[in-house]
């Protein structure tokens, strides 16, 4: 499942050495941090419209389009930062079958302690 994530990372990468006319990913880059983190929360806002819309009507095509958006721009917001699509794996691999109330209750402890 994560190869197009690999792939796309790769690409991603490459593309750090184009011509801002040549590559939507490049323009991004040569814009800046805040131009990719404005199409970041663009597509965010766009997903959450799509997914109140997919509740109403039952069909999630627009919600599937709109979070391969969000997604895709999250990993052009990782890749700018000097990270990857591979970091997030990791840190989703990490928490892998460790339950989500007792990561939190962790964290709240670690907190208490501080
Ligand atoms: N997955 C994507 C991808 N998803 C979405 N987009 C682009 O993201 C933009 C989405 O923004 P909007 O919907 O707001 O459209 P817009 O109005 O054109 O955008 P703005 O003018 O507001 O910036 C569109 O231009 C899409 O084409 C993508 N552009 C590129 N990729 C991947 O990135 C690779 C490198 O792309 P280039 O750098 O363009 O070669 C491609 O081969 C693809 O694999």
């Amino acid at each position: 499942m994560s190869d197009v994530l690999t792939a796309l990372g790769e690409v991603l990468e490459q593309r750090k050495n184009a011509a801002a006319d040549s590559s939507y990913v490049a323009q991004l880059y040569s814009k800046g941090l805040n131009k990719i983190l404005e199409k970041v929360g663009e597509e965010c806002t766009e997903t959450v419209i799509a997914a109140k819309d997919a509740e109403r009507s039952g069909n999630n095509d627009e919600l599937v389009y709109e979070t391969a958006d969000l997604w895709f721009h999250t990993l052009v917001m990782l890749a700018h930062r000097g990270t990857s699509p591979q970091a997030v794996l990791d840190e989703l691999a990490r928490r892998f079958d460790l339950s989500g109330l007792a990561e939190k209750a962790s964290r709240q402890r670690k907190l208490g302690d501080a």
